[in-house]
């Protein structure tokens, strides 16, 4: 479904990946860890057809990265609506599910139960109707992904979905995107700094750290020995109540998942 081949990346002479081969398919749920400006949102750039490789091919279904591809679901990382948007709640999740279609609008009642379900879904009913302007960071987010599940994407891409989600949002939204995955069976890229959430959803993880990366199950990345080599230090990776919890990352990396939930 989506392939990387030899793909590499820097800006200057900052390396972010080289020689980067994967290949992630339908129904599989691959989380894309790694500190503050390890490259996870560039990566999903490419998989949009934003950000073009240095060298090497990214292909999606066969076909190379495109820009606005309808197969694709993307929900960003988290940017706020301005105030005076003038879109309320319905509208956003509106646009996700008739978007793509130019001229004739499919406006009757499934499409209003198409909106109120997926509102419903992400526990936005009760603000089905406000301005998203003047919604919270984490009210604005829920929506956003209400909108990409809306498609019914055959890949979907998540940049740290879950920030500033209360537990409960966060368990709702991270069950949502595992049942897309699951049942719709589309294969899911979900970037993000903090695994546990989602712990029981991924199959694989990319963890990229200083231009270097692994990939594989969580059980073979999450460990003392592979993220002490990431990282060149040492670094120790603790398992409790079935968390993962990393200790003495480096000084400079910005990294939480000792404070995850
Ligand atoms: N178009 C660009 N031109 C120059 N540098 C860029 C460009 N896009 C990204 N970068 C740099 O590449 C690095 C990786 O950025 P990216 O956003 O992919 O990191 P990230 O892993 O998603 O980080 P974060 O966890 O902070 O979101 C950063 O240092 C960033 O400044």
């Amino acid at each position: 479904m989506v392939r990387l081949r030899s793909a590499s990346l820097s800006f200057g002479d900052r390396v972010l990946w080289q020689n980067l081969d994967l290949d992630i398919r339908k129904g599989e749920f691959f989380a894309v860890l790694g500190p503050n400006g390890s490259g996870k949102t560039s990566l999903l750039k490419v998989l949009l057809g934003l950000q073009q490789l240095d060298s090497g091919t990214a292909t999606i279904n066969g076909a190379a990265v495109r820009r606005g591809s309808r197969d694709i679901g993307y929900i960003p990382q988290q940017k706020s609506f301005p105030p005076e948007t003038p879109l309320r709640a319905r509208d956003l999740v509106g646009l996700g599910v008739d978007g793509h279609r130019w001229g004739l609008r499919w406006r009757g009642r499934d499409f209003k139960a198409t909106v109120d379900a997926l509102l419903e879904k992400v526990g936005a009913s009760a603000y089905a109707d406000a301005p998203v302007g003047r919604l919270s960071g984490g009210e604005q987010q829920r929506l956003r992904a209400a909108q990409a599940l809306a498609t019914n994407p055959q890949v979907l891409l998540c940049d740290e979905p879950l920030l500033s989600l209360d537990l409960h949002h966060q368990q709702a939204v991270s069950g949502l995107i595992n049942a897309q995955c699951r049942v719709n069976e589309s294969a899911v890229v979900f970037v993000t700094h903090e695994i546990n959430p989602i712990i029981d959803y991924v199959d694989r993880v990319l963890y990229l750290a200083d231009g270097q990366f692994r990939i594989g199950p969580p059980h073979e990345v999450m460990t003392s020995e592979v993220l002490s080599e990431l990282y060149r230090s040492n670094v120790e990776v603790l398992h409790s109540k079935g968390r993962i919890i990393v200790v003495g990352l480096p000084d400079d990396t910005t990294h939480h998942h000792a404070e995850g939930h």
